[in-house]
């Protein structure tokens, strides 16, 4: 659906994009995730048109981009494209009528797109009295009322509430079962987890590694994560090397990577004499991939 070879982008000195590879499969949910500033914005911005590369190519069903395939796209950007003082309803006619709908289509492509945000009954409401999570919603209608192959939504929770958040996260799973391919942008590794079939870890404007969940777990070498609070962390992790578990520090928690799957009382065995305050196993999570390709590469 959507292959990126080579891609550089450059503003003055600042190389952002630096021979960037992606592809992506139709049907597909990917997830583009990295640090502030790593360039996953203007990466969509170049696939949208919206912004010149200065090398490399990009098509979309082997067609390079285009404003014949600008109709195959709806985006989401991360700061919402919307007229506050229009209501749901005038702003989905104002942005069909920039890809061209006939009346008829339109009004019934803003009523269904309007269901399915889950936005019906505030059709005419003006877009400021909607809450952030509405607005968040239209938002992505937006990027969904001409019938896009492929919707790009860029953070597309940022600042929402759990409720709201869960909301978007239902509707981009109806967007993967009705097959239509989407590429996402986040910082919550979570949401990512739920949502992607595949994830891409981008630092400094390339793909670092990409893959399912279960295929990025293969690149660190551990089965599961211990976490422990204790206030004997030097001998803890002493005797952690001893049994081969290597030690991490996510944020306050003390942690040991897990060579092979153990049992927790065949865990506490191992660090038996050291006072333990608390523990628990936990699988590997994107978290602790993307930590360590971020500070190891
Ligand atoms: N118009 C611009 N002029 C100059 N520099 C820019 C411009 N737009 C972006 N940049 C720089 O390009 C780099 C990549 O920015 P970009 O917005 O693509 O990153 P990002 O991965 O989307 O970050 P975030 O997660 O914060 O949204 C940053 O260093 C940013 O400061």
């Amino acid at each position: 659906m959507l292959t990126i070879k080579n891609l550089n982008k450059s503003y003055g000195r600042n190389q952002v994009l630096q021979n960037l590879n992606l592809h992506i499969e139709p049907g597909e949910v990917y997830g583009l995730i990295g640090a502030n500033g790593a360039g996953k914005t203007t990466t969509i911005n170049i696939i949208c048109n919206l912004l010149n590369a200065d090398s490399g190519d990009i098509t979309i069903n082997n067609q390079p981009i285009s404003a014949a395939t600008k109709r195959i796209i709806g985006v989401a950007p991360q700061e919402n494209l919307l007229y506050k003082t229009l209501s749901c309803e005038e702003n989905l006619q104002f942005f069909g009528d920039i890809y061209g709908l006939n009346r008829q289509t339109r009004q019934q492509r803003i009523r269904e797109t309007l269901l399915a945000v889950n936005l019906l009954d505030k059709a005419k409401h003006p877009v400021e009295t909607l809450s952030g999570g509405m607005q968040r919603r239209l938002n992505i209608a937006v990027a969904l009322v001409h019938q896009p192959q492929l919707v790009i939504l860029d953070e597309p929770t940022t600042g929402l509430d759990i409720e709201s958040r869960y909301e978007v996260w239902e509707l981009i799973r109806q967007l993967k079962n009705q097959g239509i391919t989407v590429l996402l942008t986040t910082h919550l590794l979570d949401e990512a987890e739920r949502l992607c079939q595949r994830i891409g870890i981008m630092k400094n404007g390339q793909i670092l590694a990409e893959g399912s969940l279960a295929e990025l777990r293969t690149l660190i070498p551990a089965q599961e994560i211990v976490l422990m609070q204790t206030e004997f962390e030097a001998q803890a992790i002493a005797r952690a090397e001893k049994y081969g578990f290597t030690h991490r520090r996510y944020g306050n928690d003390l942690a040991f990577w897990l060579p092979e799957p153990l049992e927790l009382k065949e865990i506490i065995a191992r660090f038996e004499g050291i006072a333990i305050d608390s523990i628990a196993r936990q699988p590997v999570r994107l978290e602790n991939i993307y930590l360590e390709l971020m500070h190891h590469n």
